[in-house]
């Protein structure tokens, strides 16, 4: 069977930080954040964790569909910010929801996590799966390093997802999941220090997110553009592309040589929230009526992020 992307919905905490929230609290400005990076402004947990919002977007989706979540066969969690190591994510929500006949895991593949995890879906529901939940979840506010002002001004918090069923119409055409680990140390996040008396910790990871933000950059310029021109057609209507940063998406237009206006963005409300962003914007683009459910619309989702992870899927709503 193919799986049909059937339902989406999102969940942000109701705390809206604004750039100008943030200019009070450490040295940057509305007019620099804005202009360097698109983002206005950004929705920061005050007493959620990541389960806690992907368990309401879990429960949206099955408000929305008449399914049950006893009829789920699996939950998938893309995410970076984990509430623990183990239980995943995914099994809380599962837990939380009581969908006893789902299994359960977590995805970490940082801003790819969400495309990665929708492969991983398809290739389930094209085996004989009939249902299942892919959500993208982050709260990025936990690990950021809130007097560093280059990052803590970037990231927001959130979680978004879909319910993809079995269907005999064929939805997804082409994919291109990659990965380079030898650039791992660009963006790292969550290092856990050995606590044993045993160890002799040398490591200066710390816990933090931390990012080369040049190199990221020109990362996402060189091999993202390359896996772009890999998979999109002619014919696509319209892509969505991990939210990290307005600028890089315009130069990212401009290399491959496909219309601004056809790659969708809402960074400027959400900021970067990893593997949260490109179900976050496909929930609110079809919301606001720009993509809509069953319209044969070809749509080209692409992550790139920590890892270094970067993928693409190009697929018909
Ligand atoms: O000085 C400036 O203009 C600064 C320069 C540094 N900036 C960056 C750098 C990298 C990213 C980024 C992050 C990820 C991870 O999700 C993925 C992809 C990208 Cl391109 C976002 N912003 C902000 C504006």
């Amino acid at each position: 069977a193919e799986e049909k992307a059937l339902l989406k919905a999102r969940y942000v905490p109701e705390n809206k930080v604004s750039n100008q929230l943030l200019s009070t609290m450490m040295d940057t400005s509305d007019e620099w954040i804005s202009s360097r990076t698109g983002i206005r402004a950004r929705n920061i947990v005050t007493d959620e964790n990541t389960s806690d919002l992907c368990t309401k977007v879990a429960e949206k989706l099955l408000k929305k569909s008449a399914k049950k979540a006893s009829d789920l066969d699996f939950i998938i969690v893309a995410t970076m910010t984990p509430d623990y190591g183990t239980p995943s994510v995914a099994c809380l929500v599962q837990g939380n929801i009581s969908a006893t006949k789902a299994f359960a895991f977590d995805i970490s593949a940082a801003c790819s996590g969400f495309v990665y995890a929708l492969s991983v879906a398809e290739k389930l529901i094209r085996t004989g799966k009939k249902l299942g939940m892919v959500i993208g979840g982050e709260t990025l506010s936990k690990v950021i390093d809130w007097d560093d002002r280059t990052t803590a001004v970037l990231f927001g918090d959130g979680a978004a997802g879909i319910l993809l069923e079995a269907s005999d119409e064929q939805h997804f055409f082409n994919e291109k999941l990659q990965a380079d680990g030898q650039r791992a140390k660009s963006l790292t996040s969550g290092y856990v220090k050995n606590q044993s008396p045993f160890y002799k910790e040398t490591s200066d990871s710390s816990g933090y997110l931390q990012m080369n933000g040049r190199d990221i950059y020109d990362f996402s310029l060189k091999d993202v553009t390359k896996n772009l021109s890999d998979i999109v057609e002619d014919d696509v209507d319209y892509l969505l592309l991990h939210q990290a940063n307005k600028r890089i998406i315009e130069k990212i237009s401009k290399k491959i040589n496909v219309p601004r206006e056809k790659f969708l963005t809402n960074m400027e409300q959400n900021g970067n929230t990893s593997a949260a962003s490109i179900p976050l914007l496909l929930d609110e683009s079809v919301e606001n009526g720009v993509l809509k459910l069953g319209s044969n619309q070809k749509i080209v989702l692409t992550g790139y992020g920590g890892g270094l992870t970067w993928g693409s899927i190009l697929l018909t709503l």
